[in-house]
């Protein structure tokens, strides 16, 4: 669980984040939405512990990352999994060796004991087929799996997720979406993911915060924000006409 109180975060004169508070919740995949600009990168390295909150604290099951040592947060930031945007595999490396990377970083664990892992990632995130392969010569969605990988290998506790979706055809998007909420189950991790995709929304927004102008303007779950009344959100969720027929139906179908 990481607690969120009260954070603010400036850059210049420009007010970025402007007191968010919330929990994510472990073993729930917890989505922060808003528009471009709404804050969602800076809350997201700020829960990563690259940028320093002004006011406010951050803690991670009750370890306040800021009064931690220099020692402490290395050992928390272990504790943390990212998938970037675009996957940001190394190209040079195949897919094995990307897996293995943060184990080559942060463990002395033996060769062996390194690929028994990357197997068993390998083959959780469904690949079996691709350890010797460049990222080049895989798809988009397959290179998602390797970075899913290579966020799990180091079994994290936290695991954050930016735009996981982007660049990937709907039905691919739907498969990552589901995988990230099954490992995180699985493996009981407080997962954070920032999206745009209101399909993510809709499948996998066990908790939702949606940030409009660094305020956290509404949090609930994917069931409340179909019923919700706050125009904020329904803009931004149902900017499309499809979304608005869905929800109509929804709402008709439950009165
Ligand atoms: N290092 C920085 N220096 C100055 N301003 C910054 C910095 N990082 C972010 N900002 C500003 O903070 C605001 C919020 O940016 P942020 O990247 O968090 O938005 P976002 O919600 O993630 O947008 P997007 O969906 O487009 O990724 C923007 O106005 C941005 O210009």
């Amino acid at each position: 669980m990481i607690e969120v109180d009260n954070v603010h975060k400036s850059f210049g004169e420009t007010k970025v984040l402007k007191g968010i508070s919330t929990v994510f919740e472990q073993g729930k995949t917890n989505l922060v939405i808003g528009q471009s600009g709404s804050g969602k990168t800076v809350l997201m390295k700020s829960l990563l512990g690259l940028i320093e909150p002004e006011e406010g604290t951050i803690s991670y099951d009750g370890q306040f990352y800021w009064d931690l040592s220099i020692a402490e947060r290395r050992d928390l930031r272990q504790d943390m999994g990212m998938v970037f945007q675009g996957s940001a595999l190394f190209d040079s490396m195949t897919v094995e060796e990307n897996v293995r990377f943060p184990m080559e970083m942060f463990t002395k664990n033996s060769m062996a004991e390194m690929q028994d892992r990357v197997d068993f990632v390998l083959e959780r995130v469904n690949l079996v087929d691709a350890h010797k392969k460049y990222p080049s010569e895989i798809s988009g969605g397959m290179q998602k799996r390797v970075a899913i990988a290579r966020a799990i290998v180091m079994n994290p506790k936290y695991l954050f997720c930016d735009e996981p979706n982007s660049g990937l055809d709907p039905k691919t998007a739907i498969l990552i979406d589901n995988l990230i909420q099954e490992i995180t189950k699985e493996y009981n991790i407080t997962t954070i993911i920032n999206t745009h995709d209101m399909n993510s929304v809709m499948e996998i927004g066990e908790k939702i915060i949606f940030l409009k102008n660094g305020f956290k303007e509404w949090e609930g779950t994917n069931k409340e924000i179909f019923k919700t009344d706050n125009e904020a959100v329904t803009n931004f969720v149902y900017s499309s006409e499809l979304f608005k027929k869905v929800r109509q139906m929804y709402i008709e179908e439950r009165n």
